[in-house]
């Protein structure tokens, strides 16, 4: 089971802070992060990513109560958000197998079987840059979930997704919490936090 502990988070940059004095600690399995615009949402997940340094307070994760450090952390954790990008000359099938050497995966899952139930396995031989905005993010999803991460973090998932494509997100959210694993969410759409069972509210 995973567990999330924030502990005093502070994030400033420069003068402007961004959060203080957050605290929570939570065992669900689909978490929710809302605010408006600049509340500090994107910040709060790359804090929990390990990809941004809280200026004070800790992050601490845990599998069945075992503490994961945090140069261990890109092992158990997926992150799929508009800001981060694969490369754009490659062809989507380039960039997966580029993902997969870089994290050694040992047992590599054919990539059609991983873009199938993502809708996009029509666009494996695809440079990545000539894809639509909703394509691309289906690819980031799959490049976010092909180590099967047991924490997989979602910055506006629904954002630029159609129909199918949001209710791909619902499947996957399904899929994660029926294997007891933890899908953080950040946005400021109620149809995406109704997936969750628990939301922290941040403040402007
Ligand atoms: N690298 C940075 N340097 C300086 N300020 C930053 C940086 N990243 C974020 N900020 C500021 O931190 C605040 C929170 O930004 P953040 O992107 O986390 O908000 P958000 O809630 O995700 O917003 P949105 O709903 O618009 O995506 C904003 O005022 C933003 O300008």
């Amino acid at each position: 089971m995973i567990k999330l502990k924030a502990d005093n988070l502070e994030k400033r940059f420069g003068r402007k802070t961004v959060f203080t004095d957050l605290s929570f600690e939570t065992g669900t399995l689909v978490l929710g992060i809302a605010g408006a615009n600049g509340s500090g949402k994107s910040t709060l997940l790359k804090c929990l990513a390990a990809l941004l340094k809280p200026t004070s307070g800790s992050v601490k994760w845990t599998l069945n109560d075992h503490d994961i450090k945090r140069t261990d952390l890109k092992n158990y954790l997926g992150f799929a958000a508009p800001y981060i990008q694969l490369y754009e000359e490659l062809t989507v099938r380039e960039n997966l197998e580029f993902i997969q050497n870089v994290r050694s995966l040992s047992q590599q899952k054919p990539l059609s079987d991983l873009l199938e139930p993502l809708g996009a396995k029509k666009l494996l031989d695809n440079h990545f840059g000539e894809l639509s905005t909703g394509q691309q993010q289906r690819i980031k999803l799959a490049a976010a979930i092909i180590h099967n991460p047991d924490i997989l973090l979602l910055d506006e998932p629904g954002s630029n997704l159609d129909e199918a494509g949001k209710n791909i997100i619902t499947s996957l959210v399904a899929q994660f919490k029926n294997s007891n694993r933890m899908v953080v969410i950040a946005s400021n759409q109620q149809y995406e936090l109704d997936h969750c069972h628990e939301i922290i509210e941040l403040k402007n």
